[in-house]
């Protein structure tokens, strides 16, 4: 297994057992349970924001947070040597292919309707070495924008919300930002009265009335002066890139040489040690600091669902496709509460609750103009 273990979230520390068919369809498609894990939205009502526990030796944090960043980065030619297509081939039995189990997805999806969750990064677009250069082809775009017409699509990105509509450029879509914590959705009254402090009603680009859920709006002075501390603590660092996501920060080494990894680490351990209020989590080559609050995607794609008056409900099946550590919330959650099935988007074996996966961007966007098709032909 090649996953970092994620010291801050509780991704992957108890993964669900993986109980498949003969057919290699999870359990989860096999026994849709309408209101298994169903969401109260007294759930939203407090936000939790636990304080950390100080004490810890920086040195220790830094060191374990680097190894980390080794493991999961491991170096491309040493995976081939190593045989990567066998591996890559018994990982799949456990997480087969969307494409190549598409029957049986579809054969699950029959009078149901499809929700659809779609991380950016990696998944709409290829992973680059520039961030600002993470362009989704115009055949991604279109396929996405048909895939919306027939069904409910949100994207629940990393970045900032407006980057990523900017980036996506889809009125036609849901967007959630940082994580999960920056979420501009249909209106719904029961979901609106329970959030007084993080709901607010405001119009789209298109004047449609719209509501805006952010959960973590209290910090955005203090992310806004960690990003300054942090591209100010960095730019010693050829290759660092720092992103301010409003709600949370990027620090990318991609571009960094490996002997200087460290100390991207202890700047970032630098910041949690000054503000306890903060937490950090794991992506593809960067570390991210954000609120300790208890929100990630998984939570945002329950309040989408119910947002749109799909949770809690046998015919419809929530699909969430991503490529990263922070979209195993989203997975787990659909995973333990039998709502619907993850897709991990991912050319070599991760350890995932995801059920099934795709290899790459071009495989998703196959998968989502499969998807259109078939229900072109089930509704003829
Ligand atoms: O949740 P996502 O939409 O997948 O966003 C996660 C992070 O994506 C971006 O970084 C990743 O993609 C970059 C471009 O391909 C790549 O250079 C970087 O190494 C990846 O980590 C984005 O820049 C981050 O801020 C997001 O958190």
């Amino acid at each position: 297994m090649d996953i970092e273990s994620n010291h801050s979230s509780p991704v992957l520390t108890d993964p669900a057992p993986i109980n498949k068919s003969r057919l290699g369809i999870h359990s989860n498609l096999l026994s849709y349970a309408p209101s298994g894990g169903s969401l109260s939205s007294s759930k939203y009502r407090n936000v939790n924001i636990p304080r950390k526990k100080p004490g810890k030796l920086d040195e220790v944090c830094s060191n374990a947070c680097l190894d980390a960043m080794k493991s999961s980065s491991p170096p491309r030619k040493k995976l081939i040597k190593d045989g990567a297509d066998t591996a890559y081939g018994t990982w799949m039995l456990k997480h087969p292919s969307a494409l190549n189990s598409f029957e049986e997805i579809a054969n699950f999806a029959k009078n149901k309707k499809i929700a659809m969750f779609l991380d950016y990064d990696g998944t709409l677009s290829p992973i680059v070495d520039d961030p600002d250069n993470a362009l989704m082809s115009d055949d991604m775009r279109f396929a996405v924008r048909n895939f919306a017409k027939y069904f409910p699509t949100a994207i629940i990105s990393g970045r900032s919300r407006d980057k990523v509509y900017q980036l996506v450029g889809l009125t036609e879509l849901y967007y959630a930002g940082s994580h999960g914590m920056d979420i501009l959705g249909p209106v719904r009254k029961a979901v609106s009265n329970d959030h007084p402090n993080c709901n607010e009603s405001t119009t789209d680009q298109q004047g449609k009335e719209v509501n805006l859920f952010q959960p973590a709006r209290e910090f955005i002075p203090l992310i806004d002066e960690v990003f300054r501390t942090l591209v100010e603590d960095t730019k010693g660092i050829k290759g660092a890139k720092v992103e301010n996501h409003k709600f949370c920060v990027s620090v990318h080494f991609r571009n960094v040489d490996e002997k200087n990894w460290q100390s991207i680490a202890q700047c970032v351990q630098d910041i949690l040690d000054k503000y306890p209020r903060l937490r950090k989590t794991h992506g593809r080559k960067v570390l991210e600091v954000r609120p300790m609050i208890d929100w990630n995607k998984g939570k945002a794609v329950e309040f989408l669902l119910e947002s749109l008056g799909l949770s809690n409900r046998d015919d419809v099946l929530p699909i969430y496709i991503g490529d990263d550590l922070t979209d195993e919330d989203a997975f787990k959650v659909l995973r333990e509460g039998n709502r619907g099935c993850g897709i991990l988007v991912s050319s070599r074996p991760k350890e995932t609750n995801a059920v099934y996966s795709l290899r790459d961007p071009s495989e998703v966007m196959k998968f989502l103009n499969s998807l259109v098709t078939w229900k072109k032909v089930d509704a003829s």
